[in-house]
């Protein structure tokens, strides 16, 4: 009783500094001389509509809705950017405006960085990795990943892996369609996916894993420490969870203690490849590839007794001269946080892709089936192909995939009404104007929202509601990309998805194999229902995307 009592009286006192700066800053932004700029406009839009507490209220109200009520604001913003001031909570400009996003991403970028609000609420999952790092830090992991992922052997490498994991998918297909079982695709692909980003990045296969960690536990661990750490960012008062984790009750202890599950698992990886580098390299059963792996490169870093350069696998990667510390940028500690941005990065997002892409060719199946007349010309025209013809086991090449511009553009089409990543934020160092005459004070968080953006008729016309696949086509059926402004799925600017084109790989594969070979449609009972979405770092299907799976009468592969 006291304990709580204590905690009310904490609240209160805070909330009364908490008014107090509020008032005084709000003084300060509106008063151009004071802030600094002569042409800061504030804009007074959703929920500046609400006075101080009332916003508070509103906010409170739209917690299980925040991403679509945010749409709908942004929406009716002349500008499509809107500023929210609530009491307990950072001055945020919100925006779904191309210019904009170009200037936070590309021409202001030093202006913009995650900053610590952000890195905050994610530190205890993602602790300094590159999702969660800015300054030097970010730039050594942005450089060394870059020599991963620019490298020519790394499509082949992905592809290899790809067709490998979706060897494992296919039979739990086949047995669906025979025994008529629902699936839970959302689980599936996610499997896939983390499967996929293990064998790429770290040279380990999840199967591994067995004996040691179940994978369902480990599954259910990242999918509650996601979860639990975005509902930090969607808490009306921040002091709540930071409270909460102090006490260690409630929704905090849960995510440390799905922290502590995660992090055993990347330190398991390291202590692995530690031994296999101790032991002379990679076991036999590993290919050449596994030791270029991300996890290899970093760990090379920390090997070297080079100060200057590190030499590892013909490349000459730059490590002191980022000013980072040796012993910060190779600590297990630094590796582990490496390990799990990127299972973040690799699992959750293509894996949320290919969900709602599914969903919504079960609700457009003539999309499916154009689909699938493009991938039956591509494997009619093999025979005429004389590259084709060789003993590869890949089911389709690189190149045919390349082909795929119809499977391509309702990828996109899909990302663009379901990004995986919702929203993004940023925090401005020094005061600014936005192009469209937002003053952003120093310290305002600035977030854009891909998913108001992919809903925007100002962007996308009148139909932007709709999924239509034709739109990135042209008259000759070839993909035309659009600005990474417009569409930020991906992001833009200097911090641009490194995975952008492994992503495109992963789900080109996985959706022209099961769409040659499989119909999915929902139980027959949901087929009417669109499902909700949870924002659990990535945007997810609560509940999953239960399907039921017909097997083609026939498939385009020659038999
Ligand atoms: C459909 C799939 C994907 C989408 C939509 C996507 C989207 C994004 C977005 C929006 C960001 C910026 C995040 C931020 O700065 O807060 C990002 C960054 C990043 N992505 Fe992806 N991603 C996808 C797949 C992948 C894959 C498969 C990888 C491979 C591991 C990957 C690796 C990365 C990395 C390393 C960064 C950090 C870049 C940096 O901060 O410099 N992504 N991605």
């Amino acid at each position: 009783m006291n304990l709580v009592l204590q905690l009310a009286m904490a609240l209160v006192s805070v909330f009364s500094v908490q008014l107090l700066f509020y008032k005084l800053r709000e003084f300060i932004t509106r008063h151009p001389s004071c802030s600094g700029s002569g042409k800061g406009v504030i804009l007074k839009y959703g929920p500046n509509r609400y006075p101080l507490v009332g916003s508070l209220f509103a906010f409170w109200k739209n917690r299980r809705r925040h991403i679509e009520w945010a749409a709908e604001m942004l929406a009716e913003s002349p500008t499509q950017t809107i500023v929210v001031e609530r009491l307990g909570g950072i001055r945020t400009v919100l925006t779904a405006n191309p210019e904009n996003l170009e200037h936070i991403l590309k021409t202001r970028f030093d202006n913009y960085p995650k900053g610590n609000p952000f890195t905050a609420i994610l530190h205890d999952l993602l602790g300094k990795g590159i999702f969660n790092a800015d300054g030097d830090t970010w730039k050594l992991q942005r450089k060394v990943a870059s020599y991963e992922f620019s490298s020519g052997s790394l499509r082949n490498f992905v592809l290899k892996v790809v067709e490998e994991v979706t060897d494992r998918l296919l039979p739990m297909l086949h047995n669906a369609s025979e025994t008529g079982r629902c699936l839970n695709l959302q689980d599936i692909l996610q499997r896939f996916a983390f499967d996929t980003i293990c064998k790429v990045a770290f040279g380990v296969d999840p199967a591994w894993l067995d004996g040691r960690f179940a994978e369902s536990e480990l599954a259910g661990a990242l999918d509650v420490a996601a979860k639990l750490s975005a509902g930090r960012s969607a808490a009306p008062i921040q002091l709540v969870w930071k409270m909460k984790r102090m006490l260690n009750i409630g929704s905090e202890k849960r995510l440390s203690e799905a922290v502590a599950v995660v992090h055993e698992f990347a330190m398991e990886v390291i202590r692995r490849r530690r031994s296999q580098i101790s032991n002379g390299g990679c076991t036999a059963s590993d290919s050449k590839w596994e030791q270029s792996d991300l996890l290899s490169r970093f760990m090379v870093l920390s090997s070297t007794n080079s100060n200057s350069t590190c030499k590892g696998h013909g490349h000459d990667m730059p490590t002191d001269a980022m000013g980072v510390e040796r012993e910060d940028c190779c600590s297990d500690e630094f590796l582990r946080d490496m390990i799990i941005s990127f299972i973040l990065a690799g699992r959750d997002t293509t894996s949320s892709a290919l969900t709602w892409f599914f969903w919504l060719l079960s609700s457009h199946p003539h999309v499916g089936e154009a689909i699938y007349k493009e991938i039956a010309h591509l494997i009619a025209a093999r025979s005429q192909d004389i590259d084709s013809s060789s003993s590869s086991p890949v089911l389709f090449s690189y190149k045919e995939m390349q082909n795929m511009h119809y499977l391509h553009a309702s990828i996109c089409e899909s990302m663009r009404l379901y990004p995986p990543v919702l929203l993004d934020s940023k925090h401005a160092l020094h005061n600014d104007v936005l192009p469209d005459g937002t003053f952003v004070g120093k310290g305002t968080r600035v977030t854009y929202h891909p998913y108001a953006m992919g809903r925007m008729n100002a962007i996308w016309g009148a139909d932007c509601l709709q999924f239509k696949p034709e739109r990135w086509v042209n008259k000759d059926g070839h993909f035309v990309p659009q600005s990474p402004f417009k569409f930020a799925v991906f992001q833009g600017g200097v911090r641009v998805c490194l995975g952008k084109e492994m992503a495109f790989i992963e789900m080109k594969f996985v959706a022209a194999t099961v769409i040659s070979m499989f119909r999915l449609q929902p139980p027959v009972d949901s087929r009417q229902r669109t499902p909700k979405l949870v924002h659990c770092l990535t945007a997810r299907m609560e509940g999953g995307f239960p399907v039921v799976v017909q097997r083609r009468t026939t498939t385009p592969f020659p038999t």
